[in-house]
């Protein structure tokens, strides 16, 4: 396949924040083995996450613009991971300052590219990609039911803001969300706020964008894509995922290779029974409050499970790092048949190995992809965003976890959370059953001939195709 492809560039822009780097960096692998011809542009406190990407790949051309201003944001962030969720909006903005030294770029550039890949929150890029002539396919991190509950969300945010209950009578399932279990925007939301009209009007572009391009599987979210199809009329909608298991061995390069603590993780995890242990990681945004990581910690002890769980180093309000609290001795008191891992886990290997039966998470798509994949039995705790969504998909559509705890700010229960830990861990549950057939489903789709991967195909052969036109 690879050499009709040769000389179709594409320009590759991810947003800066993990969960939607790492699976972009997963779809750039594989265009780039199927041959097409890739610039990738990040801000140069970004570039060290293309470190394995790069030397797998050493073809690919890298543009690094510098991180242009905003008021709002500390001179050092350039990344999500730094400021939680709450920078979306400026990070957004400053990145679209990028507008006019991509023109630039574009314009002296010999072979320039024929179409540009972007993440679904730089919307903006929609209207660069007219101005290029080229089309623009936005990439989605989240899943397709998310999708359709944003498009929704951002056509009608006059009126979805006023409302405590919202109903979507249109979507599959006719679903009710109450307010606080959309996404927060809608809540933030300043019309009069030139900021935020412009991270509205991202989205909304999005929807005018020639290509789609969704890490989801049809076993998963058919349904929605359909939807999506049907009400959009658009051909271009690409199914791609789970895109972390095309990624082959790069996703042992998602570890950091500073920390040698996947060694001692793993050896740990070889000494448990199979699905014994329980898996506790809330992505790479969300940081928990200091009451909130105590009742997980007396949740976690009165379980008496075996546990791994992941806390977070986070930048303090003085620019200095600190981890996440855990309270004095917890760490001593469980140390028999519990690991409190500070700083980055290799997750997709924890998922993977034999030892784990669970998974509590915030729901954050790469999380919920990699738990089902591993065939692991998710324990959802939704607190922003999409996660709320992704639950429902989860718990009611699928049947596939249990929900333990809702919310951003709320502090579980320690005794009905040991419960449901408990409940969530035993064998006999049915969910675990339909886990290990989603898993199957997954896998169909990314082998050879399977819906994601002739997807992934079909979308190189347009890419490649713009360039035969351009030829033309
Ligand atoms: O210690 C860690 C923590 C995270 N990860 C990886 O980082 C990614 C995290 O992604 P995700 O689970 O999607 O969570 P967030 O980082 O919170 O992602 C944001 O972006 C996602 C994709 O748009 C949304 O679904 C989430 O709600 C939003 O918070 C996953 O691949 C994890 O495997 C690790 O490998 N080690």
């Amino acid at each position: 396949m690879s050499s009709s492809n040769q000389g179709a560039h594409i320009l590759i822009f991810p947003y800066p924040a993990q969960g939607h780097m790492l699976p972009m960096l997963d779809l750039t692998h594989q265009l780039a083995i199927r041959g097409l011809t890739i610039t990738i542009l990040v801000t140069p406190k970004n570039l060290q996450t293309l470190d394995p990407l790069l030397s797998s790949h050493p073809s690919i051309q890298t543009l690094v613009l510098p991180f242009p201003h905003h008021s709002s944001l500390p001179s050092s962030v350039e990344n999500v991971r730094d400021v939680g969720n709450i920078g979306n909006v400026p990070i957004t903005i400053a990145l679209g300052k990028l507008h006019d030294p991509i023109l630039q770029w574009f314009k002296s550039h010999p072979t320039p590219p024929v179409a540009l890949l972007s993440d679904y929150f730089l919307g903006w890029t929609n209207q660069l990609a007219r101005q290029l002539g080229i089309p623009r396919i936005t990439f989605f991190s989240s899943g397709a039911f998310f999708t359709c509950v944003l498009n929704n969300i951002w056509s009608n945010m006059e009126t979805v803001r006023t409302l405590s209950v919202v109903i979507f009578p249109d979507l599959p399932r006719s679903p009710t969300f109450p307010i606080d279990h959309l996404t927060s925007w809608c809540r933030q939301y300043l019309q009069s706020d030139p900021d935020w009209v412009f991270f509205r009007h991202g989205f909304i572009a999005n929807m005018s964008s020639w290509g789609w391009v969704f890490n989801v599987f049809d076993g998963l979210e058919k349904e929605y894509l359909d939807h999506l199809r049907k009400t959009m009329g658009h051909i271009h909608v690409w199914q791609v995922g789970p895109l972390h298991l095309l990624g082959g061995e790069r996703t042992l390069d998602r570890v950091n290779p500073e920390s040698d603590l996947s060694e001692d993780v793993m050896k740990w995890l070889d000494g448990c029974p199979d699905g014994s242990v329980l898996y506790v990681c809330f992505g790479s945004q969300k940081l928990l409050k200091r009451d909130q990581m105590e009742a997980l910690a007396y949740g976690l002890e009165q379980s008496n499970f075996r546990f791994i769980w992941v806390v977070k180093l986070a930048m303090d309000q003085h620019g200095g790092y600190a981890y996440e609290f855990t309270p004095d001795g917890f760490e001593d008191r469980v140390s028999a048949r519990g690991i409190i891992l500070k700083g980055w886990a290799p997750q997709v290997m924890i998922l993977n190995h034999r030892a784990v039966g669970g998974f509590l998470s915030h729901c954050g798509w790469n999380s919920v992809l990699e738990g089902v994949t591993a065939g692991v039995m998710i324990l959802a705790w939704p607190m922003e965003g999409d996660q709320f969504v992704t639950a429902r998909l989860l718990v009611e559509n699928m049947g596939v976890a249990i929900c333990v705890c809702e919310g951003a700010n709320t502090v579980p229960n320690s005794v009905k959370l040991a419960r449901a830990i408990a409940l969530a861990m035993s064998k006999d549950i049915p969910q675990r059953l339909r886990v290990e057939e989603l898993r199957g489903k997954a896998m169909e789709a990314i082998r050879a001939g399977g819906s994601s991967s002739k997807d992934l195909d079909g979308l190189v052969r347009e890419l490649a195709q713009l360039q035969v036109k351009q030829c033309e």
